[in-house]
């Protein structure tokens, strides 16, 4: 009875995040729904930006805390550890459904493409950043990212098996590729206002950190991940060594 509900559980939170991967489509790129991320502004500025900027902070503390290692040991003494990402995936969806639900548009175009080439670019870049962060996750292991695997292995009454330090083709390129996806779908838009500029930097600086906290926890899992780092960039294709590789890594390169 226990495994099928952690199944069922599983399942569930898998398609809450599945709407919520859906609605954050059209939500970034002004598709289909009046509240979208560029929409006219309802408050005054101040307000907006204080509502946008806590709106993120929940989404980002969330984010970060809860896929610490010491803050999985800690929690799975309440939650069962099958059903502990799929929770994880649950709250993360609820975070961004929070944020789609009160996001403050504030108006004020920072940039406005309107050249049919410009915009089939911008278009093409912010699909591109989707179809990247969908093939990076089944690179990595989809369904274990999202918790259906974990809820299943334990369905099937089989133990739970890490999944192994991995560098398959955009792998090889970049050592982030999913979060080169993120950054496309932030930056890429024909109609950049100042909500969505908020959100962009935000976001950015926020992926800058997550980098520094997931590869100091994958160091300590897989200890050929030093090497890794030192030969391929963490974001930009073909920059191993240059500054710019050196911010995301966050250390100095030989
Ligand atoms: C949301 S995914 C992002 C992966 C990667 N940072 C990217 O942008 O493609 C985060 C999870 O992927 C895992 N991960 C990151 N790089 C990995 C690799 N090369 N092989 C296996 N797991 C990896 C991390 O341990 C973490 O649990």
């Amino acid at each position: 009875m226990k495994r099928t509900l952690v199944l069922l559980y599983g399942v569930a939170c898998y398609a809450v995040f599945f709407a919520t991967f859906l609605y954050a489509i059209a939500f970034l790129g002004n598709f289909l729904i009046d509240n979208a991320i560029d929409a006219a502004p309802g408050r005054g500025v101040g307000q907006a930006i204080a509502i946008d900027i806590g709106l993120l902070a929940v989404f980002a503390l969330q984010h970060s805390i809860m896929a610490r290692p010491a803050f999985k040991r800690w929690w799975t003494q309440f939650v069962p550890v099958a059903a502990e990402r799929s929770t994880y995936v649950l709250l993360s969806s609820l975070a961004l459904i929070l944020l789609f639900a009160l996001w403050q548009p504030i108006g004020a175009v920072i940039w406005q493409v309107d050249s049919a080439l410009g915009k089939g670019l911008l278009y093409a870049g912010y699909a591109s950043g989707w179809i990247l962060l969908l093939t990076s996750t089944f690179l990595i292991n989809h369904f274990d990212l999202f918790g259906l695997r974990q809820s299943w292995l334990y369905f099937r009454g089989r133990p739970y098996t890490d999944i192994a330090f991995r560098t398959p083709s955009l792998y090889k390129v970049v050592r982030h590729p999913l979060y080169v996806g993120w950054l496309l779908i932030f930056w890429c838009t024909p109609t950049m206002t100042a909500a969505h500029l908020l959100f962009a930097l935000m976001t950015t600086a926020y992926i800058l950190i997550a980098i520094q906290l997931e590869e100091r926890d994958l160091i300590r899992a897989f200890p050929e991940y030093a090497s890794y780092r030192r030969r391929v960039p963490a974001l930009i294709p073909f920059t191993k060594g240059r500054r710019v590789t050196g911010l995301a890594d966050g250390v100095k390169q030989s």
